[in-house]
């Protein structure tokens, strides 16, 4: 049931089109046996076609997917669970039925399937709705049994796209303890999602991709590091330009008296301290964390800069 520990998902060098449309580049990273990962990107960057791959719903162009050292192939895909963004269940099935099914599918005896599909009903909710088809069920109750889906047979990677998008909070707590769980168990967890917030809180690791290619990846920390110095200084008698004058300085926020300026390598601070106390008073000068919000623009925006 639980992964061995070292077990690590290996993404290597992926490389897919569509036609003309380049989808993936090189794309690399790893997922590490108990880590939560937040894989991120705008609109068409990627994340689904990587995930699809990984999966082995979808063929790559070039390039490898490794699970324990060795290529996922027909038989180690059974140890991955897999969520997809669009809805694969079977809309006139059961909810029950169907996760027996499911779980048959990937090789577990009736007994065991039909036992792991109560279990994962009752802790995502689901209890009431065994008997139902599953296209009477809500939105984000199609959702928490897509997610029991992929679930039932105990896999030993979880590969979600999406999986907290249109949850209620409610359901979006169910989904992190699970994957919380699972990770604690020793499974890599990759997820996709566009709640950055929640990515920040909920993940060890992030990576960030822009146009099929991995473009920064590490946790949060790691990522701000990676960034340059932004100060936020407080000077309500400043006016615009007061910090023109100090090199490498650029003002990247302004919101009334309150100023966030990034600060290239090898700037000086105390030449900025300096500026802002020459306006008059300065009510506050300390150092600016970004979120991951922030640090996935700046990355974002470097696409248009380049
Ligand atoms: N079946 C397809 N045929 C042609 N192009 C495709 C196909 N599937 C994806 N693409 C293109 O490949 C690129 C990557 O798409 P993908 O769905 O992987 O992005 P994504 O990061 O998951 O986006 P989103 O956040 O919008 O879900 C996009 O340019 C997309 O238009």
């Amino acid at each position: 049931m639980t992964a061995a520990t070292g077990s690590t998902l290996e993404i290597d060098r992926l490389n897919k089109r569509y036609g003309d449309i380049v989808a993936l580049n090189n794309m690399t990273f790893d997922v590490r046996a108990g880590e939560l990962f937040g894989f991120v990107g705008s609109n068409g960057a990627g994340k689904t076609t990587t995930m699809r791959i990984a999966m082995g719903v979808l063929a790559t162009d070039s390039g490898e997917v490794r699970w324990q050292g060795k290529p996922v192939d027909f038989d180690t895909r059974r140890s991955i669970g897999y969520m997809p963004s669009e809805r694969g269940l079977y809309p006139k099935m059961k909810v029950l039925e169907q996760l027996v099914y499911l779980g048959e599918l990937r090789g577990m005896p009736a007994s065991a399937a039909k036992k792991a599909a109560n279990e994962w009903t009752e802790r995502l909710g689901l209890e009431g709705r065994r008997k139902d088809e599953v296209q009477k069920l809500s939105l984000g109750n199609q959702q928490r049994v897509q997610l029991a889906a992929a679930l039932v047979h105990d896999p030993e990677v979880l590969i979600l796209d999406e999986p907290f998008s249109g949850l209620d909070p409610m359901a979006v707590d169910v989904m992190s303890s699970v994957l919380r769980e699972k990770a604690a168990a020793g499974a890599p967890v990759i997820f996709s999602s566009h709640q950055l917030e929640l990515v920040e809180r909920f993940c060890d690791r992030v990576g960030i991709i822009r146009a099929g290619e991995m473009v920064a990846c590490g946790t949060v920390d790691e990522l701000r590091g990676e960034a340059n110095l932004r100060i936020q200084v407080d000077a309500p008698a400043a006016r615009p330009g007061w910090s023109d004058a100090v090199p490498g300085a650029r003002v990247v926020e302004h919101n009334g008296s309150v100023y966030v300026l990034e600060l290239d390598t090898g700037a000086d601070d105390q030449q900025l301290l300096a500026a802002a106390m020459a306006t008059g008073p300065v009510h506050e000068f300390s150092p600016h964390r970004p979120a991951l919000t922030e640090l996935f623009r700046n990355v974002v925006s470097q696409e248009v800069a380049q």
